[in-house]
């Protein structure tokens, strides 16, 4: 099966179209067969020894959002603090989940015992296993974009806020907690250019051809 040209225009509108969105969550409720959708070319993401590791928690209940919106709370002031005079300001002024405020959350998973102790591709690099469930939360994010669904992955809670709200077991590996709903816009630059945190690199200085180029 050959990709059009309108299908390759298609899918680079979407990935280049993706952000990672805190703030425009509208309180539209995204109607399951979108959510399943999603979750399928998550579960679709390819992966080590196709273990398979992940598994996707959906969070939808107020209280169980606001208990993560605390644990964020914490974690925030905590991380704010490693930052010193100019950035710290700038750091708290920054907008950096929309925990409540979306209709749905996801915690995705690893489960690193999956499929049992030796699996091919994982013999040398044992980590393999969390870089496949990453590659599901890059699927699910992009499948969000292709059904007008933003994205906000929120890094900045510790697990055990996660493992009590959401009852994951220690057997499980925390990857991440992304925050899913319709948005009113996707911002052309990501959030953090636009408030003069970091910028985009020119993807001239990531190329290197062999041997490696200063
Ligand atoms: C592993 C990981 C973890 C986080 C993020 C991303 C990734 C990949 N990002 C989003 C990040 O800031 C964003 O992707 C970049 O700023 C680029 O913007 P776009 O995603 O292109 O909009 C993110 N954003 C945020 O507001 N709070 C967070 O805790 C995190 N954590």
């Amino acid at each position: 099966m050959k990709v059009t040209e309108a299908e390759r225009d298609s899918f680079y509108k979407v990935l280049f179209s993706r952000r990672d969105v805190r703030r425009e969550f509208l309180p539209t409720p995204i109607p399951k067969e979108v959510l399943d959708r999603i979750l399928l070319a998550a579960h679709h993401a390819p992966s080590v020894g196709f273990m398979q590791p992940w598994d996707f928690v959906v969070v939808s209940s107020k209280e169980t959002k606001q208990k993560i919106k605390q644990g964020f709370q914490q974690a925030n002031q905590q991380s704010a603090d490693m930052f010193d005079g100019e950035r710290k300001e700038k750091y708290q002024t920054l907008k950096l989940e929309g925990i409540e405020e979306a209709p749905i959350g996801i915690c995705l998973t690893c489960d690193r015992s999956r499929t049992g102790d030796i699996v091919l591709g994982k013999t040398i690099k044992p980590e393999m296993d969390l870089y496949s469930a990453v590659c599901a939360a890059q699927n699910l994010w992009l499948a969000a974009r292709a059904e007008n669904i933003g994205v906000g992955w929120v890094s900045i809670l510790l697990d055990d806020v996660l493992r009590e709200n959401l009852a994951i077991p220690e057997s499980l590996d925390i990857i991440g907690y992304f925050c899913l709903g319709y948005v009113e816009a996707f911002q052309d630059t990501p959030d953090l250019e636009r408030h003069g945190w970091q910028s985009r690199r020119e993807v001239k200085n990531s190329i290197h051809f062999e041997k490696w180029q200063k």
